[in-house]
């Protein structure tokens, strides 16, 4: 289990002072893939950081399966660090050894010998999918195949934890995929935890089943994917989910309530709500904005609706009839 309790991180330099992160609070289950996701400059690299002491907190503690490692010794921090590994948006590989080499790396410095280093790198390689890249060099290889080598230098030092800092920000959507689909297949074969940093929502729908939203240093929303990515309630979260944002001319706010509807099953999603809500309540409703998405392989649905003030109570009724529908009642500059 990874605990960040109560951390913050200031940056203080010539250029002024930085709240890179402000009280952040998270718990990250065993075995969990976890997106951290925000917009640039929100603190996601530095919350990353925080998490393998690559930067030391201001305050507040980081506990990484029962460690406290904010307060551990340089040399108990170096052997932590082999259980909590990073790949990168840039895969960081040493261009002058080969994938081997690479792979062996980290093993070579934990003092593993050198036949058993390498006949640990080959299923390491085997496990990535790139068993004659051996005697490469990174430089001969695509940016999909180095970020395998990557991992499997990452995952080297049988780590319980491992940290993608925008590891696939760098890759074209079709790689991407498969990059994503083998840290999948890496969480559920190993059990390794997986933390994930990125600015894609396409990426915690992915691949993710918890998620935290970074807004200028804070966790401004957290939770299961499908309930953080069907409801947002934060304005940061709003706008990951719908980067559009409603069209205000459709809606006037002084005018209506608002009400978002969610579906949670195929049914629901099949029923023509807005149709009938005209036809059997002649109520007539503004669609705000609407998607459905595919979280944790089911089908959600989010409706955002202006509903005239004097109709409203009515139609709040109508809702409240229909099975496997949540509605609650946001506010009017809600998008
Ligand atoms: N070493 C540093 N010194 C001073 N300020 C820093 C340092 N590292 C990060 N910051 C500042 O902290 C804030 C958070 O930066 P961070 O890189 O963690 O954000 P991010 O969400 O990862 O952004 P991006 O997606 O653009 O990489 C930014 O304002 C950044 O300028």
């Amino acid at each position: 289990m990874i605990e960040l309790q109560h951390v913050s991180k200031t940056f203080e330099n010539a250029g002024g002072r930085v709240d890179a992160l402000r009280d952040v609070s998270l718990t990250i289950a065993d075995g969990d893939i976890y997106g951290i996701i925000g917009m640039s400059g929100a603190g996601k690299s530095t919350l990353v950081r925080c998490i393998n002491m690559l930067e030391r907190p201001t305050e507040g503690r980081v506990i990484v399966n029962g460690q406290q490692l904010d307060a551990m010794t340089p040399a108990q921090l170096r052997a932590a660090r082999r259980e909590i590994t990073m790949i990168f948006q840039r895969f960081n590989l040493l261009m002058q050894r080969t994938c081997l080499q690479n792979i062996c790396f980290p093993m070579e410095l934990a003092g593993v010998g050198r036949k058993e280093a390498q006949a640990k790198a080959r299923q390491l390689l085997e496990l990535v999918g790139l068993p004659d890249k051996a005697q490469a060099y990174p430089a001969q290889l695509s940016g999909g195949q180095q970020q395998r080598i990557a991992i499997a230098r990452a995952l080297a030092t049988n780590p319980k934890v491992l940290l993608c800092d925008e590891a696939t920000s760098a890759l074209d959507p079709k790689t991407t995929r498969q990059i994503l689909e083998l840290i999948q297949d890496i969480n559920r074969k190993l059990g390794i935890t997986v933390v994930v940093i990125t600015h894609q929502m396409s990426v915690v729908k992915e691949i993710c089943t918890h998620v935290a939203i970074l807004d200028d240093g804070e966790v401004v929303e957290n939770g299961l994917v499908s309930a953080v990515f069907s409801a947002p309630k934060s304005q940061a979260a709003r706008h990951l989910v719908f980067p559009g944002g409603a069209d205000a001319a459709v809606s006037d706010p002084s005018q209506e309530r608002r009400i978002r509807l969610i579906f949670r099953s195929a049914q629901t999603t099949a029923i023509p709500m807005v149709a009938r809500l005209a036809a059997e309540e002649s109520i007539y409703a503004n669609v705000i904005s609407a998607s459905t998405q595919k979280l944790s392989e089911e089908v959600y649905g989010s409706m955002l609706l202006g509903i005239p003030n004097s109709q409203f109570d009515r139609a709040w009724q109508f809702f409240r009839t229909i099975p496997n529908l949540q509605a609650e009642e946001v506010s009017v500059d809600v998008q």
